[in-house]
């Protein structure tokens, strides 16, 4: 909460008032929007109210938001269930997808009487159709159950017709009345709306484009922009400013200040913890664990003032106060090596003459507006992009020696450089750590149960899918094993892991003996890679789970105080915390959780490339604290660093913040 209200200029100027603004919202005197009694509980439909932990829990002065108040609902994220993020939960209860119990059955019939949870709505009206709310920390693609989201058609190869709807039409379609039965927008005219929102959100020239093929800025602005088309009365907005570059922020923080205060519609907006507030913002419900208190924003600024100073600095920049250990200034072995690339669609382009080289130690911002085409070029180096075969000059890494996926590899020669078309695409994704919006929403959630455990095991072969399911497997190589002494402690908690660690591949070639030594030493060293692995997936969890975030949301029994990867003790064995979180499905986590168990699974095999685009979104400042530590290496251990010097990290963000190095620890390149 400490860094909530680091106010920022750019949001602190406010805009001439717009015509629609006459409607004078700040003097009207009219019943509540919402109003939730005070200490009323929320529960899940179906729960009891004496058996069950509340979902939420309103404070004695219960939530009531008047006309002319701009709200914000701010929270930290939990691990699921209970623990569910507060913008979540708070969600599901604007959606009326939870009960509301008010504290006696007096004040529930005092509540109903008075409109129920939105009074200002006549009692004619479902509420729950005048209500909307835009999330950007769910998937946008691919249905909700997780079928595999083929993402290559934002990449030139659209073949469905469904692939082909342009921006126009989508936002046409959110104009049509519901009472014309029509759902065709063909003959439709924009309304003065609809070109005043696509000239403010700078959409203007992207009308034509299907819109499989924005960048993630843009398909934001224009999910913001259709939800406004709609004509809902309360919008609410999850995290309305990720992934938008600095003039889409301003401009869209601008708008939605002028749609609140015209009532056209209202807006709130959901953050995370330690998320800027906007300027024009003059109410938080905060929501930590299942508290939910609703304070002005007056309120909180004397709250922060009133924390001494040095809390504020550890908890607003921790990142000037711990130098890294990480440099960039050896010449490290060349990782990727690309010249005069170029990317067009039609005449369309995209990428124009780009030459980068990226070395081992590299750590690299790659920065540029967006649609500047940064997705686009480290869809080059995941060889996902067609035109990735058909560049003159795309050298990427080639060989598994450096991917670590034994521990001997760890002193590796460099690794080996070839054209990214003799390279199959199936080694790039071993050769290549892989967060992205596009791969959070193509992971799947729908394999049965699959775990957090068996989630992270994924990013040794980089693919999508579990395989060598079941600990058992594990078993009885790690019983026999020579070496299984480096893994003592381990070595019981393993046989309770949850899953199993991908294929463990050996070449005859690497071990470099006779025939008749070859099988034996070939079995020793896939017990080898066994444990390795096993370890390796342990500790990436351990530095990333909720043992380094948590607000003991995740299990009560677990010390409450949360602590960073680098102070915790190294363990013998995964901590209690760790364990049951390796168990936990990986589709029941709220998304920041699980965009941290996808940095976890592309980290786990050491891969010499680490591609990190917007991996922040949806996680909390706890969360992403925990990550930056654990990426900027702090510990003298090579393997208990999140990268290595043998390790190339190339990062994308539009917030200069999240960047996890300082000054000269990092490259940047601007498109
Ligand atoms: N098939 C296509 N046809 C035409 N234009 C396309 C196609 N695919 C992508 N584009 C355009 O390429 C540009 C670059 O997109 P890209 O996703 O790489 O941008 P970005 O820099 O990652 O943006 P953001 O910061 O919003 O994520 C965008 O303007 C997008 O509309």
């Amino acid at each position: 909460m400490t860094s909530l209200l680091r106010t920022c200029p750019r949001h602190l100027r406010l805009q001439p008032q717009s015509s629609r603004k006459k409607r004078a919202y700040s003097s009207l005197k009219s019943k509540p929007i919402i109003s939730v009694p005070p200490n009323s509980k929320v529960y899940a439909f179906g729960a009891p109210s004496q058996t069950r932990l509340p979902l939420l829990a309103f404070s004695e002065s219960g939530w009531t938001v008047n006309e002319g108040e701009a709200w914000a609902v701010v929270s930290g994220v939990g691990t699921g269930g209970a623990g569910k993020g507060g913008v979540f939960k708070a969600i599901q209860t604007l959606l009326g997808h939870t009960r509301i119990a008010p504290p006696t059955s007096q004040a529930q019939a005092r509540w109903a009487e008075a409109g129920g949870l939105y009074p200002f709505l006549p009692p004619s009206i479902d509420p729950y159709t005048r209500i909307k709310v835009v999330s950007f920390r769910q998937r946008t693609g691919g249905g909700d159950g997780g079928a595999f989201f083929d993402y290559t058609a934002r990449y030139g190869a659209m073949r469905e017709d469904e692939d082909k709807v342009t921006l126009r039409d989508t936002l046409l379609q959110s104009t049509l009345g519901s009472g014309s039965g029509s759902t065709s927008t063909e003959g439709r005219l924009p309304s003065k709306l609809f070109d005043e929102l696509t000239e403010k959100m700078g959409l203007k020239g992207l009308m034509d484009l299907p819109i499989v093929t924005l960048s993630n800025g843009q398909t934001r602005r224009a999910r913001v922009v259709k939800a406004i088309l709609e004509r809902p009365e309360l919008l609410l907005l999850d995290e309305p400013l990720t992934g938008l570059d600095v003039p889409s922020r301003v401009s869209l923080t601008r708008t939605l200040q002028e749609l609140h205060e015209a009532r056209s519609p209202r807006i709130m907006i959901g953050l995370r913890k330690g998320e800027d507030v906007p300027a024009w913002i003059t109410h938080v419900l905060e929501v930590e664990g299942a508290q939910a208190v609703a304070r002005t924003v007056k309120e909180v600024r004397s709250m922060l003032a009133a924390v001494p100073v040095t809390q504020k600095v550890e908890s607003s920049s921790d990142k000037t106060e711990e130098p890294s250990s990480t440099t960039t200034t050896g010449e490290g072995a060349l990782l990727v090596d690309m010249r005069d690339v170029n990317v067009a669609y039609g005449a369309r382009k995209v990428l124009t003459n780009i030459n980068w080289q990226i070395r081992q130690g590299e750590r690299w911002h790659l920065q540029g507006a967006n649609g500047s085409g940064k997705t686009t070029l480290l869809s080059l180096l995941t060889g996902d992009h067609p035109q990735s075969y058909t560049q003159k000059h795309l050298l990427l890494p080639s060989s598994t020696s450096s991917s670590s996926s034994t521990p001997s590899d760890l002193e590796a020669p460099s690794p080996q450089l070839q054209h990214r078309k003799r390279t199959p695409t199936a080694l790039l994704r071993r050769l290549i750590g892989v967060v992205s919006p596009e791969m959070f929403d193509a992971f799947p959630r729908r394999h049965p149960g699959m775990s957090v455990w068996e989630a992270v095991s994924t990013g040794f072969d980089g693919g999508f899918v579990p395989r060598t399911k079941g600990a058992g497997a594990l078993k009885t190589p790690l019983g026999t094993s020579t070496s299984s002494s480096s893994v003592k402690g381990w070595e019981e908690t393993e046989s309770k892991a949850t899953g199993g660690v991908g294929w463990v591949d050996v070449d005859d070639d690497e071990l470099g003996l006779g025939w008749d030594a070859i099988e034996e030493e070939k079995a020793r060293k896939r017990v080898e890679v066994r444990e390795w692995r096993v370890r390796r997936i342990w500790e990436v969890l351990e530095a990333l789970g909720p043992a380094a975030w948590s607000q003991a949301s995740f299990v009560s029994s677990h010390s409450s105080s949360p602590h960073s990867s680098e102070s915790l003790p190294q363990p013998s064995s995964p901590s209690a915390l760790t364990k049951s979180f390796a168990e936990t499905p990986f589709s029941s986590l709220p998304p920041g959780s699980q965009r941290l168990v996808l940095l976890a699974r592309a980290l786990v095999g050491r891969p010499p490339v680490v591609l990190l685009d917007e991996v922040w979104s949806g996680m909390d400042a706890d969360q992403m604290r925990a990550a930056r530590r654990y990426l900027r290496g702090e510990s003298q251990n090579e393997l208990k660093k999140g990268v290595g010097e043998d390790q190339a990290v190339v990062v994308i963000t539009h917030w200069e913040e999240e960047v996890p190095w300082n000054g000269e620890e990092v490259k940047r390149f601007r498109l």
